[in-house]
C-alpha cells in the first residue's frame, strides 16, 4: 500500500513517535511524505520515505495529485487546528480530493492508530482490489 505521512509543524513529535512505534507495520510498505515530516521521520527511524515537497511549498497539492490519479491508498495526516497554515487551500484541496477518490485519511494520531491496525489486519485490502480492476481496465 502506499501511505502519506504529514504533519503540521505541532504535531511533528507525534508523528515522529507515531512512525517510531508502528515502524513494524510502516516498513512493509511504500511511504510518502512532505519535505520535513518526511526528514523527521527519517532520523528518527530506519523507514525509507519518499520525499515531496514542504507542505507550504506544494506537497500536499504533490500528495493529492497521487490521490487524484488513485495512486495513494491511506493518509495520515496530523493536522494542527489551532494553527493558522499559510497554505491552508492546499490542506483543504487534499482532504476534499480524499472525499471524491474515498481515501482512508486520519487527520489525528487516535484515528490513525484505528486505520494503522485497520492495515495490519488487512482491512484494507479492498485498495488492491480497487488497483488490480484498473490495471485490468488498462489491458484492456
Ligand atoms: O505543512 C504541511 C502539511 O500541510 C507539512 O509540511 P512539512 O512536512 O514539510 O512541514
Amino acid at each position: 500500500m502506499k501511505i502519506a505521512l504529514i504533519a503540521h509543524d505541532k504535531k511533528k513529535d507525534d508523528m515522529v513517535r507515531f512512525a517510531t512505534a508502528y515502524e513494524p507495520i510502516l516498513s512493509q510498505h511504500e511511504l510518502f511524505a512532505t519535505g520535513t515530516t518526511g526528514l523527521r521521520i527519517m532520523e528518527a527511524t530506519s523507514l525509507k520515505i519518499h520525499r515531496f515537497q514542504s507542505g507550504p511549498l506544494g506537497g500536499d497539492q504533490q500528495i493529492g495529485a497521487m490521490v487524484a490519479t488513485n495512486k495513494m491508498d491511506i493518509i495520515l495526516f496530523f493536522r494542527d487546528p489551532l494553527t493558522a497554515q499559510p497554505h491552508e487551500p492546499d490542506v483543504s484541496a487534499l482532504m476534499r480530493l480524499s472525499d471524491v477518490y474515498q481515501i482512508p485519511l486520519a487527520t489525528n494520531m487516535a484515528s490513525a492508530e484505528l486505520v494503522i491496525h485497520a492495515l495490519s489486519r488487512n482491512d484494507l485490502h479492498w485498495r488492491e482490489i480497487i488497483h488490480d480492476k484498473e490495471e485490468g481496465k488498462r489491458k484492456e
